[in-house]
């Protein structure tokens, strides 16, 4: 399941789609790498593995997992580190919750997720979960910034085979709405900590009668960080969802949320309930004390409040009193129509950084309850970073749809290293319980920053270390020497985090004698010069924080090539390893259900592909390993191959599918080590792979395509069964056999 380290690159176990094609293509990476002496371990982090890892105690010797993840966190920390990263599950509550009933039932003993948590036992058992929730991995990985860009032959490609846009109307009634005040973007307050402050700073709740709490203690606020506290009034956020429902019912659109909450594990759900309890005011008002004595926990979305209420005793009545408010509601933008789940149904079906491009590609259009495209209204409470997306929508209205064959191309370094800004905060952020104040004391007991709050109000802290600003300034003037082209800090200068952060960017530019090269500009402005540059053809460079980081490396790259599963994604380790992304998408779980349905994986490896080609060049630079820069180099002749050849899979049954596209990929790269003349033992012997994949395509892809159609039994869904993967990845006797 996991193997030791030691082995010169990492190649991570996940879940869903891009896990079931590392059974089909990791076979082919050892194959060939090991005939190079490069060696590739695994390490597991899919929610399955970590749930096993996290309780070992009901569990026996054989089921067993170690912490990998914690051993990969320690790995990226140093210099050998070279790690190929593929997306991974970040689990809401019911995924996590689906992954232990998944667990259970194949015999491992482990607990259920305390929902409410009452005895210290219980409240141990919740905490070890929760440090499983959302998004635990990425996090503990990234201890480097990002470094995402579609390769030059990805960007070629994209322009001479174009996706389909959907076309935007200058009469589209799509929107994007965000509060206009009272959020965390109005309220927020930043400070850098000075060399008197640093330390272990306290946050404390006083209550309205005077009595204090430490919400936190150590929050460790080392010299030169920025730190930024704000909170977002609950009233405000009822107010506003409130308002949204009657303003979509009145545009005639369909209700959609965009929130993130994976990352944002802690705010966002509690947003998102508060979603669901607008959205069914009049039955909380009515049936709340009954809901709550019931467990009903809107946080965990829509579908796991019908399932409970499903569960008491006035279901009916509850369920009739539900249906006559959602007959008064606006439709709903719809994850799955067919089966009506709901936008609200699941808080981690519908995440920001993937639905919003989606929209927006489409020409502003969702898919409604009656299975037609519709115009929306997108709703994205928090004001920090909306304004990206209602920028790029009244471009769109204004202009018209991009034109991905001739557009250029928006590439992003994102401060992220060390748990940096807002996606670090989940540690520091809290639901308020009753109405006083919230500080954050330094260690030398300066206030640094109070805010009054009331009940529910959700108050974080962010922190950003000096280290990795510092870093990200320089990767930034690095990448703008390497491309030559325009470069954009995404600043607003109005905003205290981003005043901080410009204090440190404007001297290293200067200081650097680059300055001239470099703009800064508010999230607003910095998207209209983006869109107005790849319009142009041009190129620019966003440079920006890590939320941003995340919500541009799929906008960009969903209107520029039609997915961002095929950027290269790089983490230059702040300790000089190297950490490879596979594309900045996710796990794509309708894929797995394409597959488990009719046999076929449209999954597109090119994201594993291009990482693949930059961690073994990577390898042959640090560890001066010539044969991994030669196989490095023929990765990157085989991605071009399944470019230039039309190799990637196609969407439906039928097509060239995941497990095609990786035969292609291994008789490309096999072709390109024989004819490479830098190492004539390894030519030689891929010379008759080479021969005898070629000589084999048409009974290869015959027995691949053989399979397409039918159901296929994986033996599970977070936790699948091996043998049943390998069987239903590895469909081919003859591809197998050359392999060996
Ligand atoms: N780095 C990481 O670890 C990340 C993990 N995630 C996790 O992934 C899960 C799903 O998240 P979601 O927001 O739906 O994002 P996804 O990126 O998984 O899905 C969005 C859509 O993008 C398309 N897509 C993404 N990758 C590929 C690919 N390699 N080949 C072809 N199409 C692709 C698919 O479109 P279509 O179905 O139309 O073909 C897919 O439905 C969540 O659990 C989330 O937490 C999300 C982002 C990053
Ligand atoms: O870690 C996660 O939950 C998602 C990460 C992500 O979307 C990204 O980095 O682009
Ligand atoms: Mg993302």
């Amino acid at each position: 399941m996991t193997e030791q380290t030691g082995s010169d690159i990492i190649y991570t176990k996940v879940d869903e789609a891009p896990e079931l094609a590392s059974a089909s293509l990791l076979p082919i990476i050892r194959a060939f790498a090991g005939a190079a002496d490069v060696s590739f371990g695994t390490k597991d982090i899919s929610l399955a593995g970590r749930i096993i890892a996290a309780f070992p105690e009901g569990l026996s010797e054989a089921q067993r997992q170690p912490d990998d993840l914690a051993e990969l966190g320690e790995l990226v920390k140093s210099p050998d580190a070279n790690v190929i990263k593929l997306p991974n599950i970040s689990a809401s509550v019911p995924q996590l919750v689906a992954a232990v009933k998944e667990l259970q039932s194949q015999g491992y003993a482990l607990p259920d997720y305390p929902e409410d948590p009452q005895t210290d036992a219980e409240k141990a058992v919740r905490a070890r979960f929760d440090a499983i929730k959302g998004s635990a991995v990425n996090p503990v990985l990234r201890e480097g910034n990002s470094d995402r860009r579609a390769a030059v032959a990805v960007k070629n490609y994209a322009k001479a085979n174009p996706h389909r846009m959907g076309a935007w109307s200058k009469d589209s009634k799509t929107k994007v709405s965000s509060m206009k005040g009272n959020d965390f973007f109005s309220n927020e307050k930043s400070s850098t900590i000075t060399d008197s402050q640093a330390g272990a700073a306290k946050i404390e709740f006083t209550h309205a009668t005077g009595a204090a709490t430490v919400l936190k203690g150590d929050f460790q606020l080392p010299k030169g960080t920025v730190v930024d506290t704000t909170f977002m009034s609950v009233k405000a956020l009822g107010k506003f969802l409130a308002e949204q429902i009657e303003e979509t019912k009145a545009d005639g659109t369909l209700f959609s949320l965009h929130l993130k909450a994976t990352m944002m594990k802690v705010s966002d759900p509690i947003i998102f309930g508060h979603a669901v309890r607008a959205f069914l005011a009049p039955v909380f008002e009515k049936h709340g004390p009954a809901l709550d004595a019931a467990g009903v926990n809107p946080n965990s979305g829509l579908g796991a409040v019908l399932d409970r209420i499903a569960e008491m005793h006035n279901s009916a009545e509850i369920e009739a009193d539900i249906a006559a408010v959602m007959a008064t509601r606006p439709p709903m933008y719809m994850v799955n129509s067919d089966k009506g789940i709901t936008n609200l149904h699941v808080p981690s079906d519908v995440i920001i950084d993937a639905s919003l491009p989606a929209v927006i590609r489409a020409g502003g259009k969702g898919w409604g309850p009656d299975g037609n495209e519709g115009d929306t209204n997108c709703v994205v409470p928090d004001n920090s970073y909306a304004p990206v997306y209602e920028e790029t929508v009244n471009y769109f209205k204004e202009t018209g749809a991009l034109d991905p064959s001739t557009s250029g191309t928006v590439q992003n370094i994102g401060l992220m290293a060390q748990k940096a800004e807002e996606y670090g905060s989940h540690p520091t952020t809290f639901e308020i319980p009753a109405a006083g104040t919230v500080t954050l004391t330094a260690a030398n007991g300066d206030v640094i920053h109070t805010h009054n709050v009331e009940a529910g109000d959700i108050w974080r802290a962010a922190s950003t270390k000096e280290a990795p600003i510092r870093d990200w300034v320089n990767l930034a003037i690095s990448r703008q020497k390497a491309e030559g082209c325009q470069a954009v800090f995404w600043l607003d200068a109005n905003r205290a985090h981003d005043a901080e952060l410009i204090a440190y960017v404007t001297p290293m530019l200067e200081a650097a004698g680059v300055a001239d090269k470099f703009q800064i500009l508010a999230p607003r402005e910095a998207t209209r010069l983006a869109l107005e540059t790849i319009r142009k053809g041009e190129n620019s460079i966003a440079i920006t924080g890590n939320v941003l980081r995340d919500y541009l490396t799929d906008l960009f790259p969903i209107l520029e090539l039609g997915t961002s599963a095929k950027m290269l994604s790089i983490v230059k380790l702040m300790n000089g390893g190297g950490l490879f992304e596979t594309g900045a998408g996710g796990s794509a779980p309708k894929h797995v259900q394409q597959l488990v349905e009719e046999n076929h994986l449209r999954w597109d490896s090119l994201g594993e592909f291009c990482a693949l080609g930059e961690s073994l060049k990577f390898l042959g630079e640090t560890k001066d390993n010539a044969r991994a820069r030669i196989i490095g180099e023929a990765v990157d002749a085989a991605t071009q191959g399944i470019l230039d050849n039309n190799k990637s899979p196609g969407r439906k049954v039928g097509q060239t599918d995941n497990r095609d596209s990786h035969f292609y990929f291994a008789l490309y790269w096999a072709k390109a080590l024989a004819a490479q003349s830098d190492d004539a033992d390894l030519a030689a012997h891929f010379a008759p792979i080479a021969k005898t994949l070629a000589e084999n395509e048409d009974k290869i892809t015959a027995e691949l395509a053989a399979v397409q159609g039918a159901p296929a039994d994986l033996g599970g869904y977070f936790h699948t069964d091996a043998a049943k993967t390998t069987a239903v990845m590895r469909p081919s006797p003859t591809l197998n056999a050359i392999i060996g």
